[in-house]
């Protein structure tokens, strides 16, 4: 399972991460795309040069993000979404094609914003082409976010549906709406401090603080874990500063991180956030941590070599 959230600070400077939840690593990599990269688009998609910073894997020369941010503070993430996720068959006329490995690159290089690119998602096709035989055409959806809000990006049989994103967050299967609906089963759950009750002449009283958000999900099913990331990235404090909006960013997704042996899949493996990484817009930086090394490095966008024309990883 993945889990993704997005916030801003009291500057209106985007914080976004995901955990990114599996069974093993794909040997992934903090991955800086300059802008002068060859980016040769699959179809008809266009290529308007903005650097982009992610994790991914290189394959054939392209970077595959699995989440990335460009230089103009708009980010995306690609979370799991099989039994849903249902892309075209070919490229379809008259309309952008983008194949669906690509499509985090594509979204980056493209645009500034996400209002540019829910207007722009409006006449495109996403195809079910794989980049070569040994890596099969992953099932995702995405969140795509900005300074000023996010979205979510689903294709399936019933084509492109974009989904205003009005809680930041995303996990998996089922539909964002159905997320969305959800929440309503918890708008009990409070952080603030139970008062003693009576119940008859019985005096009932708290015996500590979290009593009032008794009944938030605290299993790793998709739903559960959108359910406490929402809870956990609305409450949580305003901060000041990068380090600490750091800090809540990884925080809160480890609200919703998945432990080794929580979970697991059909082929008995077990499911663990196997890294955790996010962007900050503040100062066009990108942090990551692993199961492993839960020490949380930072890769700023200026360390890397905007000069070239090759893709760079560290
Ligand atoms: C497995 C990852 C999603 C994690 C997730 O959402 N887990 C949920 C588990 S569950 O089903 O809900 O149980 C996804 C996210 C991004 C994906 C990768 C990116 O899309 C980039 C390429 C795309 C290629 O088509 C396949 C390899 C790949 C390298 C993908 C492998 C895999 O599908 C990734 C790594």
């Amino acid at each position: 399972m993945c889990t993704a959230v997005r916030f801003v600070d009291g500057e209106d400077n985007m914080f976004f991460g995901r955990n990114l939840d599996w069974s093993f690593s794909y040997g992934e990599k903090v991955l800086y795309t300059p802008k002068d990269y060859n980016y040769q688009p699959v179809f008809n998609g266009e290529d308007r040069n903005h650097a982009v910073l992610g994790i991914g894997i290189v394959v054939d020369d392209t970077p595959l993000y699995f989440d990335c941010a460009n230089d103009a503070g708009l980010a995306v993430a690609g979370l799991n979404f099989p039994g849903y996720a249902e892309y075209a068959s070919d490229s379809v006329n008259l309309t952008v094609n983008v194949a669906a490995y690509e499509f985090p690159l594509w979204v980056a290089r493209n645009f500034t914003s996400v209002d540019d690119v829910a207007e722009a998602l409006k006449n495109v096709t996403i195809v079910a082409k794989p980049i070569n035989d040994q890596y099969p055409v992953a099932m995702l959806h995405w969140i795509i976010a900005d300074a000023t809000r996010s979205i979510v990006v689903e294709y399936t049989a019933s084509g492109m549906h974009v989904y205003d994103d009005d809680i930041d967050v995303m996990t998996n299967q089922p539909e964002f709406p159905v997320h969305r609906a959800n929440l309503i089963n918890y708008i009990n759950c409070d952080p603030a401090m139970v008062k003693p009750v009576k119940w008859g002449n019985a005096e009932l009283k708290p015996w500590g603080a979290g009593l009032s958000s008794h009944g938030l999900p605290g299993d790793p099913n998709s739903m559960s874990r959108f359910v406490r990331a929402a809870y956990t990235n609305a409450h949580y404090p305003n901060k000041e500063g990068e380090q600490d909006n750091v800090t809540r960013l990884f925080k809160t997704l480890s609200s919703a991180a998945m432990i080794e042996g929580m979970s697991a899949m059909a082929d008995g493996q077990y499911e663990k956030t196997i890294f955790t990484s996010g962007f900050s817009a503040n100062t066009m930086t990108y942090y990551k941590s692993t199961y492993d090394d839960p020490t949380i490095r930072a890769y700023a966008m200026a360390d890397f070599d905007a000069s070239s024309n090759q893709l760079q990883a560290k």
